[in-house]
């Protein structure tokens, strides 16, 4: 079963179209939504969660139409994280557990208190006075903490510093790994923190999805090269993927589909970074 399914999902506003994206994301995996700024990924996640409208598409989330009202009783397993983390102004993180016990039948007391120690938070500071790190991890352990079966995070870990972030990673990985009904949608502009934890990546690029693949496939799949400007113009057209650039020593760099790649030029590795950047860049050029 697919935790999340979305069919030809369209979206247009005055300067920008989501245009006909399709994806899954299967069940206790985690998919990692890459895009630059403004490539639509909030306005997916927003659809996802039905709070912005679509133009036409599907979606279906933990087996259910995200339209039906029968989506609302869905929502107790969802746990969001949106990079605005918002709670009233003047609440604490304490007061936080009290509205959330009333608001979630599964809320999980023990676990909230036991993330805010983890995490270092204040229980008896005003949310208004949380700087935008620690905002961000009570809205992680609130999203937790209601025993939800899928996670949808919207650059959820923006703001972290890295020490917290690989902890908050590892807690994401625990919460797949330990049950495998278990699933995490999540948008970061830190594309080494999706390498390093998703199942599979989707790509957005101005509103229109590039691909939505395997990460392993994909770094079998692609490799970089670097070579002279007269070896890259000898390669195979079909092997040579997106733009390529100029190296600081005068060389090319290029990605490539290794098997179309001659046996006896170095192909190395392809981070996800390099993966979209060198496919951004000749979508960006066209
Ligand atoms: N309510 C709205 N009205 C008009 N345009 C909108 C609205 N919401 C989003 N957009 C536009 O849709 C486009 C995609 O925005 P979106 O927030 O989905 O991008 P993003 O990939 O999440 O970007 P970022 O990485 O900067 O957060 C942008 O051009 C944005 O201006």
């Amino acid at each position: 079963m697919n935790a999340i399914e979305i069919k030809n999902l369209s979206k247009h506003y005055k300067d920008f179209s989501l245009d006909n994206v399709s994806f899954s994301l299967p069940s206790g995996c985690i998919l990692g939504l890459i895009g630059e700024n403004g490539a639509g990924k909030s306005t997916t996640i927003r659809m996802i969660m039905n709070t912005a409208r679509r133009d036409s598409g599907e979606i279906s989330v933990l087996g259910t139409d995200n339209r039906l009202p029968a989506f609302q009783a869905v929502k107790e397993d969802i746990g969001v994280v949106l990079d605005e983390a918002n709670f009233p102004e003047m609440l604490t993180a304490k007061q936080v557990n009290n509205v959330m016990k009333y608001t979630f039948a599964r809320w999980d007391e023990a676990m909230y208190f036991d993330y805010l120690k983890k995490f270092a938070l204040p229980e008896k500071k005003a949310f208004k006075d949380f700087s935008r790190g620690m905002k961000m991890k009570l809205a992680i352990a609130a999203a937790l903490s209601h025993s939800p079966k899928l996670l949808v995070l919207d650059e959820a870990t923006g703001g972290l510093d890295p020490i917290v972030r690989d902890e908050i990673l590892d807690i994401f990985n625990d919460f797949t790994r330990q049950d495998e009904s278990h699933s995490i949608l999540m948008s970061s502009h830190i594309v080494s923190d999706l390498e390093k934890l998703c199942d599979y990546i989707a790509f957005l690029h101005k509103g229109k999805l590039l691909f939505c693949e395997e990460k392993d496939r994909l770094l079998e799949t692609y490799g970089v090269v670097h070579c002279s400007k007269e070896e890259l113009a000898a390669l195979p057209k079909s092997a040579v993927q997106g733009g390529t650039r100029t190296s600081k020593y005068g060389g090319a760099e290029a990605l490539v589909l290794r098997s179309k790649v001659p046996a006896d030029l170095k192909v190395d590795y392809a981070s996800i970074e390099d993966i979209i950047v060198f496919l951004a860049k000749e979508r960006s050029a066209k």
